[in-house]
This record gives structure tokens, C-alpha cells and sequence, in this order.
């Protein structure tokens, strides 16, 4: 393999439906032994990406898919790839008939198949269930299996379409924690499409953002969660206020996450009234909505809408009436960074507040 390098990419990558651009990649590397989370919103056209470097997809692709540093043939990526999907398909017969089916498919033996599989049954934690109907399987359950087999086969190339997207927080977390345990010291090349960035955190060293057929950002996942680009990316990643220099009197636009943004309920909330103080902002209470975990406010500002979000419930009397001007403290920021990447990045602990302000977010989905 000297001067090429193993894994999976491509370069100048396109993909169109009649006229439509659906993809345009210039070059993406996936290295043996490493994963990327291709993150992204609906209809970004994370599924469009895998299916074009399978050589699978139904649409116009231009450009080169790249195994182990050469172009790719269909065959070559036939027995290069494994695929785990959003459904996992299970097979007439038992856990253990299904987990080693993939091995069985590429004219292993059933006796050398069993013995390779093994391993990764004990290691997904498989080896209650291997004598059960693998159809009166959980969905849990079932992506389990699913994710066993496409292991057991040691594929050079792992590609996951949003896998986890149907599980329950919990058999999601274990899910993935175990299969990062799996993957790691193993030469196989990860791809794994979603639009969670808590997966992309748990599961991937690298990270790239596609929105509308872009890449928009790629790097190290926990740089790239916590430096949004611009309004679409800093969106995805959980900033959803959007503060323009004309709302804060800054020189940079800022983004925060709601959980960062909060109403000042009592003077006591700190301070937050300096003039242009970019803490603070104001605005006009629209609606408050309580959560059950969180009491989430919007505010209408004279640039937008802001979400803000209480811990816990707060009661009805401690709200200003709807109609009520108020201020909005943001504890913590970021500004938008520029393609040079030189911009400062804006982090504003609030008063109080301890949290660390480097590194990704580990905040609660909303
Ligand atoms: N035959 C087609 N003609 C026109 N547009 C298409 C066609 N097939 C797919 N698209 C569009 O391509 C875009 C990307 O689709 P894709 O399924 O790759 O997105 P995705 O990021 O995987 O979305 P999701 O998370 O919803 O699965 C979508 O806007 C979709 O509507």
C-alpha cells in the first residue's frame, strides 16, 4: 500500500437527479481505523453520499470513488463495504444464523463462520439472545444484530445510515458506546450518516457537515461541534439564537444555544444591564411552554426570534405576562467563524457560571 493510503473517499464527487445538483464533494478521505460522522439536517443528502461511494446510487455520479488511495470498481466495493441501515433487516432463524449470514453471504464455511463470529457476539454482549427467533427481536435488539454481523465480516468499509435514529436514548447510548469499543484498533474505514451530533460525538474523531449537498465544515468532530461557520451550521449544531452586531452593539454576530439564553427573571439574575453588554439583549415575551425537564420562553427581539431555556419548571408567577418587555441574559456565546478560521471565537462565561467553556457542548436534546 506504500504512497497510497487505506480507507475509503472519493474526489470530485457529484451526484444529479435530471438538472438537480443533489451532491457536489470535492474530496472526502476516510482513513482504515477511523470514523467520520456526516452530519446533517434532512434532505442534506447524507444517504445520496453513501450510496454514491457503494457505486450504488440510482442517479447521475461524476468523479472517482477511491479504495485504498486507487479508483474503485463495484466488485472491489462490493467486498469491501458492509452497510447497517436505519431498519435492520433480520432473516428467517435464530440471533446466531442471522449475526453470521454476512460472513456465510462472502463463502465462508458455517464452522469457520461461527468461530470468526464468536468474538463479536461476546463482545455486542449477543450471547443471551443467540437462540432466539431473530424476528420476535426488540428494533433494539434487531440493530444489535444487525451491527454484530456487519463486524463479524471485518469489513474494510463501514457505512451506517442513521442506525441509532430509531432506538430509545438509552439502548442508543449503549449501542453506541459499545460499538465505538468494537471498532477501535480495527482497520476498518467508518462512515456514519446522521443528524445527532451527540452520535457524531460518541462514535467519530472527525466530523463533516453537509448541508444542501456541501460539505460545509470538516475537522476533529469535538472542534467542528463547537465552531459553527455560519447561521445553517451553527443551526445544526444546537445554536439556534441567532444575535446580529445590531443586536448586541458587538462587532461579530454571536450564536448561542437556548440553554444558554435565559430570561432575567429578578434583579438577582445578575448583572446584566451595562450598556452593550452583549450578555443582555431585549426583547418582547412571545409564549413560555413548560417542558416537564425545562421551561422553554421565546422572546421576539428586534432581530428575530430568541428560544430561551429554564432548568426545571418555572412556575407561572415568577413569569412576566406575555406582551412584557424583558431581557435576555446569554451566558455563554460564539462568534461565527470565518473561512480563515482566524476570527476570535467569543466565549462568555456569565457570572457564576462554572462550566467549561472549551470543548463540545454536552447539553440535553430538546
Ligand atoms: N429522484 C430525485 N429527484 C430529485 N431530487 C431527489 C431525488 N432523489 C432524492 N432527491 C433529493 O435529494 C436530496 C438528498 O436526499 P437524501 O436522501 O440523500 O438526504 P438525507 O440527508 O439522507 O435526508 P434524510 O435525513 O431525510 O434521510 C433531498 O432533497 C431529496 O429530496
Amino acid at each position: 500500500m506504500s504512497g497510497l493510503s487505506a480507507g475509503i473517499g472519493c474526489r470530485g464527487l457529484r451526484v444529479h437527479a435530471g438538472r438537480r445538483e443533489l451532491l457536489s464533494v470535492p474530496e472526502l478521505h476516510v482513513a482504515a481505523g477511523s470514523t467520520l460522522a456526516v452530519l446533517g439536517p434532512n434532505g442534506a443528502g447524507k444517504s445520496t453520499l453513501l450510496r454514491a461511494l457503494g457505486l450504488l446510487s440510482s442517479h447521475r455520479v461524476s468523479g472517482e470513488i477511491l479504495l485504498d488511495g486507487r479508483p474503485a470498481t463495484r466488485s472491489l466495493l462490493r467486498d469491501a463495504i458492509v452497510a447497517v441501515l436505519q431498519r435492520p433487516i433480520m432473516r428467517r432463524g435464530t440471533v446466531a444464523a442471522n449475526v453470521i449470514s454476512g460472513l456465510r453471504f462472502r463463502g465462508v464455511s458455517r464452522r469457520e463462520a461461527r468461530i470468526r463470529a464468536w468474538p463479536w457476539i461476546e463482545a455486542l454482549g449477543l450471547g443471551p439472545l443467540v437462540g432466539r427467533d431473530a424476528r420476535s427481536l426488540s428494533i433494539g435488539e434487531a440493530q444489535r444484530v444487525s451491527i454484530t454481523r456487519a463486524l463479524a465480516v471485518g469489513p474494510r468499509v463501514l457505512l451506517l445510515d442513521e442506525p441509532f435514529s430509531g432506538l430509545d436514548s438509552t439502548t442508543r447510548a449503549d449501542l453506541l458506546a459499545d460499538l465505538r469499543a468494537a471498532l477501535t484498533g480495527q482497520p476498518t474505514a467508518t462512515i456514519l450518516v446522521t443528524h445527532d451530533r451527540h452520535e457524531a460525538l460518541a462514535l467519530a474523531e472527525d466530523t463533516a457537515l453537509l448541508i444542501d449537498g456541501r460539505i460545509r465544515q470538516h475537522g476533529p468532530t469535538a472542534e467542528v461541534l463547537d465552531r459553527p461557520g455560519d447561521a445553517d451550521t451553527a443551526r445544526l449544531l444546537g445554536y439556534t439564537n441567532l444575535l446580529p452586531p445590531a443586536l448586541t452593539g458587538g462587532t461579530h454576530t454571536l450564536v448561542a444555544r437556548p440553554e444558554h439564553t435565559q430570561l432575567v427573571l429578578a434583579p438577582s439574575d445578575g448583572p446584566a444591564d451595562q450598556a452593550h453588554d452583549v450578555r443582555s439583549v431585549t426583547g418582547t415575551l412571545r409564549r413560555t411552554v413548560a417542558l416537564g425537564v425545562a421551561t422553554r420562553v421565546d422572546v421576539d427581539t428586534s432581530a428575530g426570534s430568541l428560544t430561551c431555556l429554564h432548568p426545571g419548571d418555572v412556575l407561572a408567577t415568577e413569569l412576566p405576562p406575555i406582551g412584557s418587555d424583558v431581557r435576555v441574559r446569554i451566558r455563554q456565546a460564539r462568534s461565527l467563524i470565518t473561512a480563515d478560521r482566524d476570527e476570535p471565537t467569543e466565549t462568555l462565561p456569565g457570572p457564576g457560571d462554572r462550566q467549561g467553556t472549551r470543548g463540545p457542548a454536552f447539553d440535553s436534546e430538546l
